[in-house]
């Protein structure tokens, strides 16, 4: 896969009953799909709302994806133990997905990992479906975060082609990064730190990010102007973008972010309502005009394009 550009985490959107609205999925994925700089749809994740959903809600999701777009679907992979992420990620390849995003085993951010388990959860997967993964760099707050030495083990496995990388700890950012591409010059290193993207834009290939579904314009030039060196250009972007970013991401938790996501598309005239599943918490109605306001502030406006690409 190539992920040099903007990879979105699309959101999942649900009827007003509560019900997976394939319809309105197919839309989002073919409006992110339009942009030629998005290289690839990751589903399933947080945003995504990955692990409300059922595993026949989550396997449909792929199928329309698949159908609905030419660039490579790239599930969450999500099970606890090692052999059920295995056999998730089997079905998600049979169900049309091209990649992996590996979340670590949630027993870790509590626990702590043992050497070596994260690097056979990658490898298990890998047999077991094929499916291209991308290591998943939890923050540095996090027990799960991986020290280098697993960072580097693990991209030096086959089947892994690059990082999602949101350690949010910029003295490991600056060390780890250079010696995991002077390791492996291949690996595609994507940041995450969607609440503040900008230290991060001049170190990598792309950006895997739900911001990417309510901004991606934006988000695109951020990165050509961070492939550039440009730093005075990425600054005007991310300026531009400071209030939907507060809005959206400098909010409680990256979990009242998903739904802020949501209120992005209505706004933006992608959703017609922002339905969520719990433990997911509508915002009220003070929040919801603060998001809308942001992106009024931001000058980003409803998408012109989305029914010429339904
Ligand atoms: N930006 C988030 C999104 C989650 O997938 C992160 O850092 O992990």
């Amino acid at each position: 896969m190539n992920l040099r550009g903007l990879s979105p985490a699309p959101v999942t959107a649900f009827k007003k009953n509560g019900d997976v609205d394939f319809d309105a999925n197919v839309r989002i994925a073919k409006w992110l799909a339009s942009f030629e700089d998005v290289t690839s749809l990751v589903i399933l994740g947080h945003a995504g709302e990955g692990t409300f959903l059922t595993e026949g809600e989550r396997l449909d999701l792929i199928r329309a994806y698949a159908d609905a777009v030419d660039i490579p679907i790239i599930a969450g992979i999500t099970g606890e133990g090692t052999k059920v992420a295995a056999e998730e990620a089997r079905k998600c390849k049979d169900a049309g997905a091209t990649g992996a995003l590996v979340y670590p085993n949630h027993g870790w951010l509590r626990f702590g990992f043992q050497k070596g388990a994260p690097q056979d959860r990658y490898k298990a997967i890998w047999e077991a479906s094929g499916l291209q993964e991308i290591l998943f760099q939890y923050p540095d707050a996090t027990k799960a975060s991986y020290d280098l030495d697993t960072q580097l083990a693990i991209a030096a496995q086959p089947g892994v082609v690059a990082t999602k990388n949101g350690v949010r700890n910029m003295k490991r950012w600056y060390v780890e990064i250079p010696q995991l591409k002077a390791a492996q010059p291949d690996l595609q290193v994507l940041s995450c730190h969607d609440e503040w993207l900008l230290p991060t834009m001049f170190d990598v290939d792309g950006l895997l990010v739900g911001y990417g579904n309510i901004a991606p314009e934006l988000l695109i030039d951020l990165i050509k102007a961070g492939k550039a060196q440009d730093y005075p250009t990425a600054r005007a972007i991310f300026e531009r973008l400071l209030p939907v970013t507060r809005a959206v991401y400098h909010r409680g938790s990256h979990m009242e972010g998903t739904v802020a996501l949501k209120l992005g598309l209505v706004k933006r005239g992608v959703l017609d309502h922002a339905t969520i599943r719990e433990p997911l918490k509508n915002l009220g109605a003070a929040a919801e005009a603060e998001i809308f306001a942001a992106f009024d502030a931001a000058g980003i406006g409803r998408v012109e394009n989305l029914l010429a690409a339904e």
